[in-house]
Parts: C-alpha cells; structure tokens; sequence
C-alpha cells in the first residue's frame, strides 16, 4: 500500500493549505501515480490514476519520481516536451521524498494568467515552500510507519503491557494485558492502576524512577480475581522520563511508567518445557503380555481417567515411573506438567522448599527472589513423589495438608496458594509394616492409598522375560549398531529361570551388558555377567544334589519294603522302621517311582 494513501488526510490539508496561501490548484500523487489529494479541479479526481487524466503529465511525472529532481515548466502551450491540457498554463513539480525515495509528488497548475504570474514570479521561495511541505508530509508518513509497526509489536507481544501516568492512571494497554486482566481497553483506560492491582509496587517506581525487574506479584485484594483465585503475575515496572529515556534520572521525576506482566502459570508452563520435561510414555511401552501385567495396565488405564490419588507400590524396577507416567499421559492433564520428586534423593532439610518454595530471604542463603515449589510447578497437571516412604514424618504433616487442603504454603510465608494438582506417589518399601514401626503416619497412608496399584515382579511373571529380553537387546543392539539377532538355548534358559531382584531395571542392565560384550550373532553365557552364571551354576550344583539323594532315598525305602512286605500292614511297619509317616511313605512311593508291589 502507498504509503501517502496511510496520511490521506494530511495530504489534503496540506493541498488545501496551499491553495488558501497561493490561489492555485494542487493535486498530490503517489510513487504509482494515484492522485491521493487535491484540490480545485483535481479534487474529483483523487482516486484516480494521473494517466487517466493527462498521459503527457502522467510521463513526465513519471520522471520525477524516478529522478527526484523538481521541475518547473513556465509556458506550457508552446512547450514541444510537454502536452499540455488545453487549459493548462503553467506547472511547478516537487517530489516527496523519505529516507532518499521519492515516495510522490505534489503538482501546482495555474490555469489563469494570474495563477501562472504567482508561480512563476515566486519560483524561488515558492519552491523552498514546496520543499517544506514535501519535507512534512514524509515526516509524517515516517511518524505513522513507526507508530503502526510499534502498535503491532506491542499487540503481538506475549507479555500484557500498560502504560501508567505520573498519577497512576492507565492510558493504555495491549491486546494481552486485556486478556490477562479479563477486562476491556475502554474498562482500563482511565482508572487508577492502584485500584485493581492495590498489592503491586509500581507506585514506588513512579516516586523512586527505579523499575523493577520480574518480580512476583500476587494480587490478593485485587476486585477483578477470578473465582477467588488471586491473579498471580510477574511484572517488569519502568519508569517513563520526559526525554523518552527509560532509565531513572535523579534530576526529573518519571512522567510515568509502563508494566509489563506475564500469568505465572506461562512462567511456570515455560519453565517446565525448557528444564523439566520429561520423556512422555504410554500404557503401548509396558512390555509385557502375561495375564498379570495385562491385568495391570488395564487397571491403570482406568485410573488414568479420574483424578484421584494414586499409591503404587512394587518392588524396585517393575516400572513404577513408567506407570506414574503413562497414567499422566493417558488423562485430561496430559499436555500439563508432570513433576517428578524423588523424596528419597533429597536432603530432608532441603526438601520442603523444593517441593513448596519459598519466600523471598526466607532463610539464609536463600535467594532474594524467592524460588518456585514443585508443587506451583506442577500445578494444573501431576505430581509424581518417588520414594514417598523415605518422607520424614515433619514433611509427611506439610503433605497431609496439601492432601486436605488442596493449598500450599511457600517455606517463609504465611500466605496459602490453591493448587490443583493429581499426585501419585511411589514406593518400594512396605508402609504398613512402616506404620506399625511408628515410622509412617496412618492418616497419610489413607490420603495416598485412595487407588493402589501393586506391580507384580519380574518373578510373578516369569512368561514376560523372553519378550521383554529381546526387545531391550534389539533397542540396545540399535544404540550401540551391533547386528545381534538375539541369545543361544543355554543363555536364554539361564535369563528365564534367573530370579531378577533388581527387576526390570537388572534385566535391561544385564541385557545392555552382553551386547557391549558380545562378539557373535547370538549371545551367549559369556557374554552374561559373572554374578548371574554363577547363580545359575549354583542352582545346577543344588539340583544334581536333590537328585541323587533321590537316587540313595528310593534304594533305602525300596530295601525296607523287600524285608517289611508290601501289604498295608507291612507298609505301616516300614513306615515306622524308616521314621516317616505313612503318608509321607505313600508320597515318596509315588513321586520316586517305587514299586508297591511284590
Ligand atoms: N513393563 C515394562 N516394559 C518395558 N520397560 C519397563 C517395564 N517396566 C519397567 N521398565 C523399565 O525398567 C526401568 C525401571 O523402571 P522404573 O524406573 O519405572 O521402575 P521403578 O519401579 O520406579 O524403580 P524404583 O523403585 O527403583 O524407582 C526403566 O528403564 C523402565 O523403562
């Protein structure tokens, strides 16, 4: 668009302006030679193209927007390079030029002989003038270019923005400030600052002309909170100087200061996306097809749909972070935080304020800003508190109120934040047996056991091991590049009947092991930690023990029963001479194959 067409009427009080001053007419041209003002007879032709109205004038203007060189053409009847209109006597042309471009040109016509006297006694000056007024109207076009692309960037802006005068009072706002606040322009233009924000600080900037940078500001007695929610920002407050400077001078006061703020839920939201996040994972990742597992998942999917609390519980690596995980990620709260604690891993002393937050200078060598609990972080979407049986009973208290109260208080404050936030807590350790202890409180267990899910063992569900050994060996064959197509008879058999303390986690350990060690397509013994063949060996030594006690067992009872008989009387008289019950008797008669016979 044409930039003069954005000043259209300027450029026709500029025109008029001329013809009041000199009696002639004027029309205003753009660089693509719209007539954009006019005045006289050029006034019903604003709109229209100058070819259609004078092609000869239309080509010599053509010229000046491509030179830039003003021109003056003193008779234009008798003027071979110029086809005038009949009336037209004479002509002077200026060319409007910002930043160096011509952008259009003002055109002055006199059609009398008196008009044609004016302009060309006064060439000079009158050129100067044309000049001047050519230099106005750029500057005014500079002026709305600057003004439209600053308002765009301040309603594209992601933060709200206000503008505050010296007494407080708000003379504008951007299109986000307005959302955030959840009040129109015209509700905020013209109301004290004070009045909807009582607790915010910018007033001290307006005495001080020192701003503030990103600092909390929680509006408690603002009117405008949103189901008693207090609004919740962080706010930047400049102060505004007379010579457009936003640093502070000692020698004027501000004239004003302008806020921008942002939703400490965005903070929390950009926070999290650029340090916290954590790998998604679905119900489809759990490995596993025994009935067991599949029990499991099923029951997990169910959970994943309400927003109840959750314990899990299962021995170390049966997946409890992967559970935690898939049930967030299967429910409404998906695309929201998940936040995971390990309360095992954290000093206790530090534990409360990761997991609250607190005030700023709260204790010593806190810092001044104050810090974000996981808890704030989490709010919305999930908290997943890992090892909650390695929570002190101090912290198991502040959790119970959380659970209560569904509110929390930052370490250093006595202010209560509402949260909304689906926990899920894990543990391996047994909390009943805890509680029995005195180590665990009952009443926490309850909050927390409001749905439990048990994960089996590796042990309980013996059918998974194959799967689940030849999947990790094909993720980490691919990691590491090795072609290995999976494990020989012997190494397989020893990896099914081994017990798995440590679980799944052992399991992918073990598997990751042997396919950095391994030199074949199959992987064999060799390639198996130490520990595990060992264990298997053992279990092999313990076996060729049973069997031949067995072997020696079957000889003796078979002696008793050639010298005793093998009648029910005599099987109670071998019974007594071998010091076994009867039953016992019939039992090994049959589990060792012996005759009962003659
Ligand atoms: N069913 C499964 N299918 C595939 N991988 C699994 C399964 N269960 C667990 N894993 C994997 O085993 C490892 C241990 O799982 P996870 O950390 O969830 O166990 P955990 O019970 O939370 O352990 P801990 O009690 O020690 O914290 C992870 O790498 C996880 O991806």
């Amino acid at each position: 668009m044409s930039r003069l067409l954005d000043i259209r009427q300027t450029t026709q009080e500029v025109a008029e302006a001329i013809t009041a001053a000199l009696g002639i007419d004027v029309e205003i041209i753009d660089d693509r030679l719209t007539i954009i003002a006019g005045t006289g007879r050029y006034k019903e032709k604003i709109g229209q193209k100058e070819e259609e109205g004078n092609v000869q004038s239309g080509l010599t203007y053509s010229q000046v927007l491509q030179t830039g060189e003003p021109y003056v053409i003193e008779d234009a009847q008798n003027n071979a390079d110029y086809a005038a209109l009949e009336a037209e006597l004479a002509e002077v042309c200026c060319p409007i030029k910002l930043s160096g471009r011509v952008i259009g040109l003002m055109g002055l016509v006199a059609f009398t002989e008196q008009q044609r006297h004016t302009l060309l006694c006064n060439r000079g000056p009158l050129l100067t003038f044309l000049e001047r007024m050519a230099y106005l109207l750029a500057s005014k076009v500079s002026e709305t270019k600057i003004a439209t692309e600053l308002t765009s960037i301040v309603e594209t802006i992601r933060d709200g923005i206000l503008a505050v005068d010296k007494d407080g009072i708000i003379t504008s706002c951007n299109m986000m400030a307005e959302r955030l606040i959840g009040q129109t322009r015209e509700q905020l233009i013209g109301i004290a600052l004070s009045k909807i924000w009582p607790d915010s600080s910018f007033h001290e900037v307006l005495q001080s002309g020192v701003g503030y940078r990103d600092r909390e500001e929680i509006h408690t007695r603002s009117p405008l909170r949103r189901g008693g929610m207090p609004l919740h920002f962080f706010t930047t407050v400049m102060p505004i100087n007379a010579s457009g400077h936003g640093a502070s001078s000692a020698d004027h006061a501000p004239i004003g200061t302008v806020l921008s703020f942002r939703d400490s839920a965005d903070v929390r939201r950009m926070v999290y996306d650029l340090t916290e996040k954590e790998e998604s994972s679905s119900f489809q990742e759990i490995i596993g097809t025994s009935e067991t597992i599949l029990r499991v998942k099923e029951q997990g999917q169910k959970i994943a749909l309400s927003n109840s609390t959750v314990l899990i519980t299962g021995e170390s690596g049966t997946g409890k972070s992967l559970f935690a995980r898939a049930i967030h990620h299967s429910g409404s709260r998906k695309k929201r935080p998940f936040i995971t604690v390990n309360c095992g891993a954290i000093p206790d002393a530090l534990l409360e304020s990761e997991l609250f937050g607190y005030e700023p200078g709260a204790f010593t060598g806190a810092s001044k800003n104050g810090k974000v609990g996981k808890f704030e972080l989490a709010n919305g979407g999930t908290i997943f508190l890992d090892e909650i049986g390695d929570l002190s009973l101090h912290l198991q208290v502040k959790l119970l109120h959380v659970l209560q109260y569904r509110e929390i208080e930052r370490v250093g404050s006595t202010r209560s934040l509402s949260i909304d936030v689906r926990v899920i807590a894990a543990t391996n350790r047994d909390l009943e047996q805890m509680i029995t202890d005195g180590e665990f409180r009952e009443d926490l267990f309850f909050r927390l056991n409001v749905i439990p899910l048990h994960l089996p063992s590796l042990k309980e569900r013996q059918e998974d091991i194959p799967l689940l050994l030849t999947q990790a060996l094909a993720r980490h064959a691919r990691l590491i590049g090795k072609e290995i197509s999976g494990f020989d008879q012997e190494t397989m058999e020893l990896l099914v009947s081994y017990q798995w303390p440590g679980n799944i986690r052992e399991l992918e350990n073990v598997v990751e092991y042997a396919v950095n060690l391994a030199t074949e397509r199959l992987i064999t013994v060799d390639s198996i930690p130490a520990r595990l063949r060992r264990t298997h060996s053992g279990e092999k030594e313990t076996r060729k023990l049973k069997a031949q006690l067995d072997v020696f067992e079957k000889q003796i009872i078979e002696r008793v029963l050639r010298e005793t008989g093998y009648s029910v009387e005599d099987k109670v008289k071998a019974a007594k001479l071998l010091g076994i019950s009867e039953s016992t008797l019939y039992r090994r008669i049959r589990e060792l194959g012996i005759r009962a016979r003659p």
